[in-house]
């Protein structure tokens, strides 16, 4: 590296700076623009005047407000990498595409996101793709301080110290993006084109979240306008791993994607009711889509009487075998209860009005086919055959009436868990897997509206999912694509999926590409082994990860009281650089914080909620408590030592245990202590 080449990379950064500034201003201007224009059209309008077209004057302003969002100053470098072609030109390679107004030849800098910059992640000496050199840079901060330079056409490919380092680096908040150093495996995932659906079984620390939010940011870039239209959602577990991701899309650039629990996606979270265990269980059972079904179809009624409606001195007739025709046509070419009910009307109106042609050789008009569907014997007749039907009603006729019930569970459900269902409340009493219920009998009465639904929909932790919280999602993506990802390994929730082929199947893409990652981009070697050796006893098979960081420790502390014995290890961890997770079983974690209190530098998280996140330094407090903490039944079974894996593949550099009661065996080994037995 030459330090004339660095100065003029510097001048190229600097230059870039500057521009970025113009850019600014000139979104300014062009915002105050687009707001005078509306706000003057809205001015001095009358009743039924013709204004501006509101939906682009605010469409336009607000894709001003976000990409100033996006210009903000932050303490990012303008680009990360450079790429000479066989061609002769050159490229620098950033978060956004950086252009100066008065030179408009060659771009400053290219989105990450161009498919020109895909080859910055992919090419190598044996598929150089056109690229005969490649740098990457090195900034601290936003400072420049070094580059490498692969010369792929002199047969050159390095192991990037630069990639190395930013693997390595402390983690010091939130999430940070990856564009710099994405890999070649996660790229592929990336870049899949709109309309396939991923899937991606992933131990911990593999980058799944990094890929996910990647993809949905390069989705976004490459098929702007349906992804506008169609719009796009990322789900994950919880509200903590949501503050965690936060700031990833804005910093690349994408600020209207909602990020949300699938519980807040489809109204759950606000549901004040609580189930006991083994009522959940059954209410979040894929069984329950059968339930469901029939619960609602059972509602057709049976007709053994002809149609018989005079009108205008004529008795027009349907007989019922065309009336039964009729609705097992409507039943066999339609999805929901009210496109069936739709189909059955038109269909017996159409008879009708044959008939008037054939029998009085007059056409039926407009008049006269809304007079037949007003006729009051018509409506009662639809009203028997295919009554109008809400979401609640079914679900309340589900709880309260029990021969329907009994009906509706036949060879579903055994006797005993159809009792469960009397349970079932709606309205102010409903549990989060009633809503859930509700949500799913409306998807067999009607489709959801365009409006929500989705393009394109991340799904994190999807191992986590319940079959009926996987077709709310599945209902929410009806015409659009997924990105699914997660660890069979990390499910802990009673439902956790076993497979993905049938989790697959409940979100409705059973289609979907299946990719497993393995090289782990978080936690060092010295600590996957430990969490590796409790892997085998987590009853999936799943691959384990292989450690792309060197540099790490596990330190164990046998103690008599873990709360003293946390503290010292939290003030210890604090003399290095980074963030300090102290993940405690929930019955402990009160204790320690009394004597931890958290800080911008120390996070306490109760063993549950631990996963997705990641710590520098991870303080795992009594490990036989986090395993037991989860024997209740509320889990799947298993659960306690799944828990316990999370915790420890939450650390980027340390780890250090600290127990009064005897290690679990399945995580002891030759370097960790055996557990002492009573
Ligand atoms: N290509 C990469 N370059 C640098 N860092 C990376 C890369 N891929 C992933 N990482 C980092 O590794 C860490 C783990 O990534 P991520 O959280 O996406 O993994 P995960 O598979 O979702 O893990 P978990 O299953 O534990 O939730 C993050 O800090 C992420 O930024």
């Amino acid at each position: 590296m030459s330090e004339l080449e660095l100065q003029a990379e510097s001048r190229h950064h600097d230059r870039v700076r500057d521009v970025l500034g113009d850019m600014r201003r000139a979104t300014v201007q062009r915002l105050g623009m687009f707001e005078a224009d509306y706000n003057e059209g809205t001015k001095n309008r009358g009743k039924g005047d013709v204004g501006p077209d509101h939906h682009l004057g605010y469409s336009m302003a607000r894709r001003g407000v976000e990409r100033l969002e996006q210009l903000a100053d932050r303490d990012v470098p303008m680009f990360f990498g450079r790429l000479w072609f066989t061609s002769g030109s050159d490229y620098h390679l950033g978060r956004i595409h950086v252009a100066d107004e008065r030179d408009r030849s060659r771009p400053l800098v290219v989105d990450w996101r161009a498919p020109l910059a895909g080859r910055f992640y992919r090419a190598s000496v044996h598929a150089p793709l056109e690229v005969t050199r490649r740098r990457r840079f090195g900034f601290q901060g936003s400072v420049l301080t070094g580059f490498e330079d692969e010369d792929l056409s002199a047969g050159e490919e390095s192991g990037s110290e630069l990639l190395a380092a930013e693997i390595e680096r402390p983690r010091t908040g939130p999430m940070r993006d990856i564009v710099a150093t994405i890999q070649p495996e996660q790229d592929e995932l990336i870049r899949r084109d709109l309309d396939t659906t991923v899937c991606v079984q992933g131990a911990p620390g593999t980058g799944k979240t990094a890929v996910g939010l990647h993809r949905a940011a390069w989705l976004l870039y490459t098929y702007t306008q349906r992804l506008e239209r169609s719009g796009m959602l990322v789900v994950g577990p919880n509200e903590n791993f949501l503050r965690y991701i936060a700031d990833v899309l804005p910093t690349l650039g994408e600020m209207a994607v909602w990020q949300v629990t699938v519980d807040r996606l489809t109204g759950a979270a606000d549901a004040p009711g609580r189930d006991a265990p083994e009522a959940a269980l059954i209410k979040h059972d894929a069984r329950m889509v059968q339930v469901c079904e029939r619960a609602v179809w059972s509602h057709l009624g049976h007709i053994d009487e002809p149609l018989v409606a005079p009108y205008e001195g004529i008795r027009w007739t349907l007989d019922v075998e065309d009336i039964t025709h009729a609705v097992d046509r409507a039943r066999a070419g339609t999805r929901t209860w009210e496109d069936g009910r739709k189909s059955l009307q038109r269909a017996v109106l159409d008879r009708l009005a044959r008939q008037r042609e054939t029998r009085i050789r007059q056409p039926a008009d407009g008049r006269w086919v809304t007079a037949m569907k007003r006729h009051p014997v018509v409506k009662l007749f639809f009203d028997a055959a295919w009554p109008r039907l809400t979401a609640n009603q079914v679900l309340r006729r589900l709880a309260t009436d029990a021969a329907f019930r009994r009906e509706v569970c036949r060879g579903v459900l055994s006797g005993d868990e159809s009792e469960l269902l009397r349970s079932i409340r709606t309205g102010a009493k409903a549990s989060p897997a009633d809503v859930l219920l509700l949500d799913e009998v409306q998807g067999h009465l009607t489709s959801l509206e365009p409006d929500k639904t989705y393009g394109h929909i991340v799904v994190d932790e999807a191992q986590d999912l319940s079959p009926m919280q996987c077709r709310a999602i599945a209902r929410r993506s009806a015409a659009g694509s997924l990105t699914v990802l997660g660890d069979l390994a990390q499910g802990t929730t009673p439902w956790a999926a076993e497979d993905w082929g049938s989790q697959m199947r409940h979100l409705g893409h059973e289609e979907a590409e299946h990719t497993d990652l393995t090289i782990g981009y978080r936690v060092p070697g010295a600590i996957i082994d430990v969490a590796n050796r409790v892997l085998p006893h987590l009853g999936v098979a799943v691959a384990p990860a292989r450690s792309l960081r060197s540099e790490g420790s596990v330190d164990v502390v046998r103690c008599d009281d873990v709360v003293t014995a946390a503290a010292d290890a939290v003030e210890e961890a604090l003399a290095a650089e980074g963030l300090v997770g102290v993940i405690a079983p929930a019955g402990v974690l009160g204790a320690v914080r009394s004597v931890v209190p958290a800080n911008e530098r120390v996070e306490l998280v109760p063993s549950g909620l631990a996963k997705g996140l990641e710590f520098d330094h991870v303080v795992l407090v009594e490990p036989a408590e986090v395993v037991a903490a989860f024997a209740d039944g509320a889990e799947v079974p298993g659960a306690g030592l799944r828990h316990l894996y999370v915790a420890l593949t939450r650390a980027v550099s340390r780890l250090t245990v600290v127990h009064a009661k005897p290690l679990p065996t399945e995580m002891t080994g030759a370097d960790l202590p055996s557990p002492t037995r009573a």
